[in-house]
């Protein structure tokens, strides 16, 4: 009664398992191992698991099943660190990409009635679910991280990744005391002007479409955010004063270069732009932003629709006249 009961638990059992002897005959292979495998109990039971399975990692393999042999204990493999054992299918429709059924194994140590380890028993559980569920949560945890470093309306980065990429990039420069970079702050012109025309939705859709022409004259390695209502900050890393000057012209004209359509409306919109190069060993970390600050202020005060580079004389006239 007992060996038929022992029988049909082995052989029911959702979980594979199997045995092998010192010379990796196998003695036992389970119902779960010939329903996965193809390959009935009738056909395993006798022959040598690696030549039955020429595909397994055998020196993985025998060193996990030596050492049970040797040490009489438990060992253990995750999935985490070896997806599968046997490249068994499984039969979940939505996987993300997990092609195998994911398995953890245990080895155990059959012993004998003088306790020598005469075989060593392995179980095979499937994981698969564990693998797919961690897998979705890792995905949406990118996706979480990601859009809380996004600016709702357009896309781009939010005030607080732009000024942590900031410091970043001043980190890297000072540490490497070599390339430099340039920050450009955009404002949009009578952006008031153009909510109390054309509504707040008119505002918005004229941010994102500022958004999308920019986007278009930026490289990819250039960071921008939107860092207030209608002001953003561009970092171009390795960028030294001709070439942000000559990026905030092209930022400038793209704006400006044809009116943006809300509701068959033409709008015109155009920015003012401030420009600042970050020098090395520069004695306030916050300094190259004010700097450009003071710039975008400057082509303000000049009449707007204009880029200006930051020089020092402005400290004195532009905040005298503020
Ligand atoms: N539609 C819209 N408007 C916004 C948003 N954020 C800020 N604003 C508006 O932007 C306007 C900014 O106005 P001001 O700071 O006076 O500047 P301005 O009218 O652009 O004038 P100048 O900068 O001097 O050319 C305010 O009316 C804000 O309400 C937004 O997300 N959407």
């Amino acid at each position: 009664m007992l060996e038929t009961l022992r029988n049909f638990i082995v052989s029911e059992v959702g979980v594979g398992i199997f045995a092998v002897d010192r010379e990796y005959n196998l003695l036992l292979w389970n119902r779960f191992m010939a329903d996965h495998s193809g390959i009935s109990a009738q056909d395993a039971l006798g022959r040598n698991l690696f030549e039955l399975f020429p595909d397994l990692p055998q020196k993985w393999l025998s060193k996990k099943v030596d050492s049970v042999f040797m040490l009489h204990n438990f060992a253990f493999t995750s999935w985490e660190q070896r997806p599968w054992l046997f490249p068994f299918r499984h039969n979940r429709p939505i996987t993300g990409g997990i092609d195998f059924m994911q398995q953890n194994c245990t080895f155990m140590p059959v012993r004998e009635a003088d306790g020598e380890v005469s075989a060593v028993a392995v179980t095979v559980n499937d994981v698969t679910d564990v693998a797919v569920y961690q897998s979705m949560l890792k995905q949406a945890m990118a996706k979480l991280e990601e859009s809380s470093s996004r600016d709702g309306l357009t896309g781009v980065y939010n005030r607080r990744f732009t000024e942590a990429r900031l410091l970043e990039e001043i980190g890297r420069v000072e540490r490497y005391q070599a390339d430099t970079f340039s920050v450009i702050l955009l404002d949009l012109d009578h952006f008031k002007q153009i909510n109390d025309t054309h509504g707040h939705l008119g505002g918005d859709e004229v941010l994102c479409e500022v958004v999308a022409r920019v986007r278009n004259v930026l490289r990819d390695t250039d960071v921008f955010g939107r860092y207030g209502g209608e002001e953003f900050l561009l970092m171009l890393p390795q960028t030294g004063r001709e070439g942000a000057v000559a990026a905030a012209e092209r930022i400038r004209k793209s704006i400006a270069s044809s009116p943006i359509l809300y509701n068959e409306v033409p709008i015109n919109a155009t920015g003012s732009l401030g420009v600042a190069t970050y020098e090395v060993g520069a004695p306030k970390v916050e300094r190259v932003k004010a700097q450009a600050d003071l710039a975008l202020y400057a082509s303000k005060r000049a009449g707007r629709n204009r880029v200006t580079f930051y020089s020092a004389q402005m400290v004195d006239k532009e905040l005298g006249a503020g």
